[in-house]
């Protein structure tokens, strides 16, 4: 049967493109199409010409000049799989063998071979084109998912995906990175391994190659055991094979890692055997993917919005386009620079993905249009002039900018938890003057808010009611609600945690934060001066609302030493400084580690051979200054700690 000239026409120009794609998403790390439409290519190729030999090409072409370490020769090669997108293909698949199937995520990563050999960790490997990768060893090594040593003594091949969590790549995101498999892929091959550590990249392993395990469900449960993270998959009977991706495709959105669709894989090992492998696939597994998740669309506007802290962030209206179900006509370009990075215009044609399938994300322009995006020169909510600083613009008044000061209120309500207080109320309360800080949520009185619009008395003593449970708050609570810059959930609490009283953290400096475990120095900069900036608001919610110190990790949140705070120096003698340390915070003290006038005691160890440290001479000085601060002698704390428990 030979070819029309027409079909050989497009089995040329789909050769050719996908060819293209390759490059662009193998080498380049920078694909111009989605994985959906790659895919339809592949589909249409295969129906046309399933010999062709680009379908089995895979991976970065060979340029020495991009390649990490050495060439790796893999002992067995790693395939591709095999992929289908309708429940009957699926079905089909499932017929073809007896026993279970273990469904799992299909991770958007990097592929890789850990071998290990008497237990430790030898070599670490890309699957290049599936013969030969690429040694990466020391930047997997720095990946914190993968141990150095596993408690086996036998010669065995791990099998998983580098990847990044989302959680991560948030960070990234807000720089205007697209998409986290890109970030990945080049975060693996830095030549430095200190900056391919920076990228917290993950691993997930789901093949273990060279044990007796006779099932899938087995290496997964040894692979934990050498110390790898557990992968969430799930057991199922082959006819209700299908549930494998309804479940995924329900858990997606909270996961914290992308997933471009699931990996079904028999479960029994025997069956495995007997099912073999192509030179493409092994038969024994399979990929169903997600689709319709992209597409492409035209932009038509960008809005501008105002958040809490001033910043003007454009929002993208396009053309509506279906996305997995879904109407989507606006999409978030997070910040001015990522108009400039993407090259984007108005009328430009654009992908948009929905992003683990829920957020949509403008990924890249495909055909640019002919108008340059309008940036404002002046806050669209109170027509300040706006300032640029870095990738953002920024109104120059957000203390009394209408917007901005909504959005702390809304801030300060949804963290502390006060319901009822959506933007409308907000506004109205802006709007009549009685709503412009937080302070005065606690001076709202119901006959105020029953004149609002569509309030009413009852809605009105609600949210009254609603403020009043809320006087009492926890310092770390009380400490997000503020809407400091980089002061977010885990900050706070380690505050919080520390400190143990508010005033304690207002007298915080930035040199004591740095000492803080995972406080870098921009988080400590901008604490201390949103909370110095913060003051005067923080010294009227005082007035309102009382602030109950946390319940603590060692021990209980009152206690003897509840108020008092404690810096360690010198050594020890009676007991190790750790110990004293928790000894202290159990019985609710705060351990510090700068001497300040705030502070309640320096305790001296007993081992003191040396001359007198820094941190004695500072707390003398402050005391001759009249600080209150006692210096304590280690007998002296151990006294205090025994007759404190005793009580
Ligand atoms: N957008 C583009 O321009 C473009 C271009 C080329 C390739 N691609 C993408 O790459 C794909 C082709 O690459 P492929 O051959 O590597 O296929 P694939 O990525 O679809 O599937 C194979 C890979 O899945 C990964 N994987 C993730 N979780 C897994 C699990 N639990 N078990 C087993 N494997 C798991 C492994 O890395 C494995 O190598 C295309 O389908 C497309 O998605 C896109
Ligand atoms: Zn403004």
């Amino acid at each position: 049967m030979s070819k029309s000239t027409k079909e050989k026409a497009e089995i040329e120009r789909l050769e050719s493109e996908i060819r293209h794609h390759n490059r662009l998403y193998w080498d380049l790390a920078t694909p111009e199409i989605s994985d959906v439409d790659y895919d339809k290519l592949v589909r249409r190729l295969k129906e046309l010409a399933p010999d062709a030999p680009v379908l089995s090409e895979m991976g970065p072409s060979k340029d020495p000049a991009r390649v990490l370490g050495q060439e790796f020769r893999h002992k067995e090669p790693m395939l591709s799989l095999d992929k289908c997108y309708e429940p009957a293909e699926l079905e089909e698949w499932a017929s073809s063998f007896d026993g279970k199937v273990v469904a799992m995520p299909k991770f958007d990563g990097i592929a890789c071979a850990l071998h290990y050999e008497g237990g430790r960790l030898k070599v670490a490997a890309t699957r290049g084109d599936g013969q030969v990768g690429d040694d990466i060893t020391v930047n997997v090594l720095e990946i914190k998912d993968v141990p150095a040593k596993i408690p086996t003594k036998e010669t065995i091949e791990v099998r998983g995906e580098i990847y990044m969590r989302l959680s991560v790549f948030a960070k990234f995101k807000a720089a205007g990175m697209a998409n986290p498999r890109n970030l990945t892929a080049g975060a693996i091959k830095q030549k430095d391994k200190a900056k391919s550590a920076a990228y917290e990249l993950s691993f997930a392993a789901y093949d273990l190659i060279g044990t007796k395990a006779d099932s899938q469900v087995t290496e997964l449960e040894e692979l934990v055991r050498f110390g790898f993270a557990k992968m969430d998959y799930l057991v199922l009977e082959r006819d209700r094979i299908m549930e494998g991706f309804e479940k995924f495709t329900e858990w997606r959105p909270n996961l914290d890692y992308e997933i471009d669709g699931v990996v079904y894989k028999v479960d029994s090992i025997k069956e495995q055997r007997r099912l073999g492998q192509t030179s493409h696939h092994p038969r024994f597994a399979i990929a169903y993917k997600f689709q319709g998740d992209s597409g492409i669309t035209v932009l038509r506007q960008v809005e501008w919005s105002v958040a809490r802290t001033g910043a003007i962030t454009p929002v993208a209206i396009v053309e509506p386009v279906n996305l997995s179900g879904v109407t989507v006509t606006r999409a978030s370009l997070h910040n001015v620079a990522f108009i400039g990075s993407l090259g984007l215009t108005l009328g430009a044609h654009v992908t948009l993905v929905r992003r683990g399938g829920v957020i949509p994300n403008l990924e890249n322009v495909t055909t640019p249009g002919t108008e340059p995006v309008p940036i404002p020169e002046q806050c669209p909510s109170c027509g300040s002039p706006v300032v640029r600083e870095r990738d953002f613009i920024f109104c120059t008044t957000p203390n009394t900018c209408k917007a901005a000061v909504i959005g702390q209120l809304a801030h300060y309500a949804a963290t502390v938890g006060m319901l009822g207080f959506g933007d409308a109320i907000l506004e109205h309360g802006y709007n009549a003057g009685i709503l412009r800080s937080p302070v005065d949520f606690y001076k709202l009185q119901w006959e105020e808010i029953a004149k609002f619009e569509r309030c009413g008395e009852k809605i009105a003593k609600k949210l009254v009611a609603e403020v009043d449970k809320k006087r009492n708050l926890e310092l770390a609570t009380f400490l997000r609600a503020l809407g400091i810059s980089e002061l977010g959930k885990h900050v706070s609490a380690i505050l919080a945690d520390r400190y143990r009283t508010l005033d304690l953290v207002l007298a915080v400096t930035e040199e004591e934060l740095l000492e803080t475990h995972s406080i870098g120095s921009s988080i400590a900069k901008s604490v201390v001066a949103g909370l110095a900036e913060a003051r005067p608001v923080i010294e009227a919610l005082r007035e309102h609302v009382t602030i109950a110190a946390p319940a603590h990790q060692d021990g209980g949140a009152e206690g003897p030493l509840s108020n008092m705070s404690f810096v360690f120096t010198g050594k020890m003698v009676a007991f190790s400084r750790s110990e004293a340390e928790k000894r202290v915070r159990a019985l609710g003290g705060a351990v510090l580690s700068s001497v300040t006038k705030q502070l309640t005691y320096l305790v001296v160890g007993a081992d003191k051979s040396g001359p007198k440290s820094t941190k004695e001479k500072a707390a003398e000085k402050l005391i001759g200054q009249g600080a209150t601060l006692k210096v304590l002698s280690e007998d002296e704390l151990l006294a205090m700690l025994e007759s404190d428990k005793a009580s």
